[in-house]
């Protein structure tokens, strides 16, 4: 599969914020091309990329606007649009009320495809021992631990002093236990199941209607995504990153209002 975009995203006036460096200066460089729906497939992160970051997780909203182009975007594609996220598969779906879609959740412990009778999976394992240590860690210093099939998330964006003590327990945990990775997101710890990640999910719902034979395009802003970047570049496709930091994603954009936009010229460049 080969990715020959229409035209520049330039040309579709992205005001100028739709890329940046690595060291965190925005710039006009990797922007990503726009490119054509009927061949290509879109796997979506979450928080800080549907969705603005917010203070707790059951407080993050999808703005009318960008459910629009999601809603769009799924019907130019012939459905092929997945949301990949380390919420639970219930939490996005709810957060996405009251559009349903293809769902990898739980950083791809739970996979739901496009079948109308697919009703997902899930993987579970977290020991009750390392869920305790963990809620009660939580409880102590008044942070908020989030239960998810294959995974615990340590949030401490309330109490961010305690960043180094909420890592070094997940790390702990892991040390302990191969079964287990470290996941050291935004303003949050998690301890997972190492047997899925979001690269493992893409390639999953690659191989399955509507989205095989599909250029891939993996589009995320946290440290989760790169396994999907990378998943999609493996692929023949592209990743994108939301926001500054270090990444493998061949394309960057600046933030959630700029892949709105960006969204907005695609969906335009397809009449
Ligand atoms: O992969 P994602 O869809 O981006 O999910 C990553 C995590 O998102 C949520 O936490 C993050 O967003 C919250 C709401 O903006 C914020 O308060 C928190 O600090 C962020 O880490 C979610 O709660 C986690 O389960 C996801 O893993």
């Amino acid at each position: 599969m080969s990715l020959r975009p229409k035209k520049p995203a330039a040309r579709h006036g992205l005001r100028g914020n739709c890329a940046g460096t690595t060291d965190g200066k925005m710039s006009t460089t990797n922007c990503p091309p726009i490119v054509r729906c009927n061949d290509h497939a879109f796997y979506l992160d979450l928080d800080g990329t549907l969705a603005e970051i917010v203070a707790r997780p059951e407080q993050a909203m999808i703005s009318a606007g960008m459910r629009g182009l999601i809603t769009q975007l799924a019907a130019q594609t012939s459905g092929a649009v997945a949301i990949v996220s380390g919420r639970a598969l219930a939490d996005v779906d709810r957060v996405l009320h009251p559009l349903h879609l293809p769902v990898a959740g739980s950083h791809g412990q739970e996979l739901r495809g496009a079948g109308p009778t697919d009703q997902g999976s899930a993987r579970d394992g977290i020991d009750d021992d390392a869920l305790h240590r963990i809620t009660t860690f939580a409880a102590r210093l008044g942070l908020l631990a989030e239960r998810k099939p294959g995974s615990v998330a340590l949030h401490y964006r309330s109490a961010p002093q305690h960043v180094a003590a909420s890592r070094a327990l997940i790390d702990s945990l892991v040390a302990r236990d191969d079964r287990y990775r470290a996941i050291h997101g935004k303003m949050v710890s998690e301890l997972a199941l190492r047997a899925c990640d979001k690269g493992t999910a893409i390639a999953a719902l690659s191989k399955v209607a509507p989205f095989a034979g599909r250029v891939p395009v993996m589009i995320g802003d946290d440290v989760t995504d790169e396994d999907g970047f990378r998943m999609a570049q493996a692929l023949g496709g592209l990743g994108i990153k939301i926001g500054t930091g270090p990444t493998d994603a061949s394309h960057r954009l600046a933030s959630v209002a700029a892949l709105s936009d960006w969204l907005a010229a695609l969906l335009c460049a397809q009449k």
